[in-house]
């Protein structure tokens, strides 16, 4: 096969730019022609839609919602949704993309997909939100379904949106459809164990890192960027397990106590008040502060392109687990690597949620429902191998962690278009 070594596709935007840079690089490695990385770099499918929402007061806001299939290869397309005002559609191509590579590398029978609205959740009541999530449903409804595209939560969505998602969807087409959305109330055929399941992977991955070094996760100190879904029951495990959880931050500020901030206290502090900061035991800090904090693991766990070129060198943690997606520039990356900071990648650290997801479509697909036990077992157990098989990859290829996973994913994904008949 000819080599392709330039790196031809970029973008303006940090997040779309870092993961067509991160293709590129396993796209070189594996030493795919120009037409491969081409079908790879480029979203297989994508609407872009409007969302127009009358507000409670009366006047029209409209929004931008997108839908993006990255990659459907391997199975229909699977993603979450996100509501953030930075949504936009090269950042849901970037997620989209990462959600590909990350189905893939622990082998799940599913393309990647990622939506997105412009809308900040905070400024607006649940009826609204309602009317937004109905509306953006309506507007890709032909694109989606059990077998074509499966949605999730991310970022500003959890299991009230899924279960709007799913009514919306269902609605139309007559009759009660509870695998087209996963992550929904247990009570509309919801999995167990979704809600903390990338948090969960999460901590097996850190654990499987640490003890891979030689050391022990209990005992170590942790600080954790983001305190929403996954990174509050980050901290919620990580403590359980023995962790020493130093430093937690929001989008309003950060709080620290060396000695081990007590997490079920600051779960009802912010259950109470809605923000980390104003917690008593613990003293405040800057948000930045906690990405160079002195600890032994980070857990990036907000938003994207959080670890740059300005703070990598001053990353103190030797393992970086990255729970939120794409939180470390192709920049930082190298920084780190040099400085001898393990990073596992977000493809792998943070797949628990899709791994759940998954098991919530099976179980949809059968309306035949698992045990709390039989979840968490099957969780650790693909995450755990998953991580096993990255690091002999990066081993004996003398690979980084991060490339040995895209290579995997990616490669699996080459396969699938070979296999169909793309190329010989
Ligand atoms: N939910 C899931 O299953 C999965 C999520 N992810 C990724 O994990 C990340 C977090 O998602 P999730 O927990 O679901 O989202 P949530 O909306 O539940 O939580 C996001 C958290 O990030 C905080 N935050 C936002 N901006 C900043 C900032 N600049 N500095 C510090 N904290 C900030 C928010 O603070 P505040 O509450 O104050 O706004 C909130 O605590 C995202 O990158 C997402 O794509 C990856 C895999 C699966
Ligand atoms: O659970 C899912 O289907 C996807 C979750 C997600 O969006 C992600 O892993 O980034």
């Amino acid at each position: 096969m000819m080599t392709t070594t330039s790196r031809p596709f970029r973008s303006d935007n940090p997040a779309l730019d870092n993961a067509l840079g991160q293709l590129a690089g396993a796209v070189q490695i594996l030493g795919y022609h120009e037409g491969i990385h081409e079908t790879l770099a480029t979203p297989r499918r994508e609407v872009n839609v409007a969302v127009p929402l009358r507000r409670d007061d009366g006047h029209v806001q409209v929004f931008r919602g997108h839908r993006v299939q990255h990659n459907v290869s391997r199975g229909p397309g699977k993603g979450g949704l996100r509501f953030h005002p930075s949504v936009d559609i090269d950042e849901v191509r970037a997620l989209a993309m990462l959600m590909t590579w990350k189905c893939a590398v622990v082998d799940l029978p599913y393309g990647g997909a990622k939506g997105g609205v412009d809308i900040d959740p905070a400024e607006h009541s649940p009826a609204e939100l309602e009317r937004v999530t109905r509306r953006y449903t309506s507007e890709i409804l032909p694109m989606i379904g059990p077998e074509q595209d499966i949605m999730a939560p991310d970022m500003g969505t959890g299991e009230r949106e899924m279960a709007w998602v799913m009514d919306t969807y269902s609605v139309s087409m007559g009759h009660t459809i509870p695998a087209v959305v996963t992550g929904k109330p247990l009570a509309i055929g919801g999995s167990r164990g979704r809600g903390t399941a990338t948090a969960r992977g999460i901590f097996h991955v850190a654990d499987a890192a640490l003890t891979h070094a030689g050391e022990r996760l209990k005992g170590s100190r942790v600080a954790v960027q983001g305190f929403g879904k996954v990174g509050a029951n980050a901290a919620k495990i990580f403590s359980d397990e023995g962790a020493i959880v130093t430093h937690v931050s929001d989008a309003f500020g950060a709080v620290r106590n060396d000695d081990g901030l007590d997490v079920d206290a600051l779960l009802a502090h912010v259950a109470a008040t809605g923000s980390v900061v104003g917690f008593e035991r613990g003293d405040a800090v800057d948000g930045s502060a906690v990405l160079v904090a002195d600890v032994d693991v980070l857990v990036p766990a907000a938003i994207d392109s959080v670890l740059t070129v300005d703070n990598a060198h001053d990353v103190r943690a030797r393992f970086v687990v990255e729970g939120a997606n794409g939180p470390t520039t192709q920049e930082a990356d190298t920084i780190l690597g040099k400085n001898g900071v393990t990073i596992v990648p977000d493809i792998l650290a943070n797949a628990g949620g899709v791994i759940v997801s998954y098991f919530e479509w099976v179980q949809a697909n059968q309306t035949y429902w698992w045990t709390d036990a039989e979840i968490e077992d099957r969780l650790a157990g693909r995450m755990r191998s998953a991580y096993a098989e990255v690091a002999h990859h990066a081993h004996d290829h003398d690979l980084t962690l991060r490339d040995a996973a895209l290579v995997i994913g990616v490669q699996r994904v080459a396969d699938a278009h070979r296999l169909r008949g793309l190329y010989p």
